[in-house]
């Protein structure tokens, strides 16, 4: 079966080091797929690999069927594959609301410099309603700056989300949240519309194994195992892994 994204035999050096060494990955429309591994298994490397930060020497990366290898990111983010970082990246003094339509603007007017009111109208309103379903309302018109982190966090994904992503990367989304901001983010990316597939780079394995229905394990830049959250909670190839060294 075609992916929506297909990475193939990804091989990235530093020097001597192989960060990742011939890595395949499948997603597929509307999957929930996490990414976990021990500290420096290549896990982020491999997102910035799909999302156009990082050039591979080896392998190639197709998106939709196209060969986005070439792409940078934002000629991939047009395309459809959106990044949510380890630092939430908001524009600190504009408000909730602005920073989503600021994020959807590539996609409002894509080739004119100038703005038609009625675009701008739909722009407001559809970061209203990603406000609204993130449970951001309260705090539409509250800089980003003076949101708690967890809310800079559902913002950024709400961001995400104004450019009608087909695939959303998220790298380590709960790294510094609360235990009660986790369960919102839980709850918020479990509710997310399957026409974006999700690939989750994560070290809470609770939280992997609630939302994702494939895990892929990657360990000293190769593939350790794959499959679902059952398989991968039980295997022991993957618990030695662990026990090895993991954040
Ligand atoms: N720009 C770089 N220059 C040199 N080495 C790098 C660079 N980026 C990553 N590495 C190395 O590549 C390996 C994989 O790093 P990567 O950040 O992808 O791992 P990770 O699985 O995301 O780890 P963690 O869970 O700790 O974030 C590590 O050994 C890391 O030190």
């Amino acid at each position: 079966m075609t992916g929506l994204l297909e990475a193939h035999c990804v091989t990235v050096r530093y020097g001597s080091l192989a960060a990742l060494d011939s890595v395949d990955l499948c997603v597929h429309d509307g999957q929930r797929h996490a990414l976990i591994g021990p500290n420096g298994a290549g896990k982020t490397t491999l997102l910035n690999v799909i999302g156009g930060s990082t050039r591979p020497q080896r392998g190639t990366v197709r998106f939709d069927g196209r060969d986005v290898g070439r792409w940078g990111p934002a000629a991939r983010a047009r395309q459809g594959i959106n990044r949510i970082h380890q630092r939430p990246a908001v524009f600190p003094t504009l408000t909730a609301t602005e920073n989503i339509v600021v994020a959807a603007l590539p996609r409002v007017i894509p080739r004119r410099r100038w703005w038609p009111g009625g675009r701008r109208r739909i722009a407001y309103h559809r970061a209203g309603a990603l406000l609204d379903q993130m449970g951001l309302a309260d705090v539409a018109a509250v800089p980003a700056g003076h949101l708690a982190h967890g809310q800079r966090r559902q913002l950024e994904i709400a961001m995400a989300l104004a450019g009608r992503p087909r695939l959303l990367l998220l790298d380590e989304p709960a790294a510094g949240l609360s235990a009660v901001e986790v369960g919102r983010l839980a709850e918020m990316l479990r509710t997310l519309p399957r026409a974006v597939a999700l690939l989750l780079v994560e070290h809470r394995l609770d939280l992997v194994y609630a939302l994702s229905d494939t895990v892929t394990v990657l360990r000293d830049g190769r593939t350790l195992a794959a499959g679902t959250p059952d398989e991968i909670r039980t295997s022991p190839l993957v618990r030695r892994a662990y026990a090895d060294g993991v954040a």
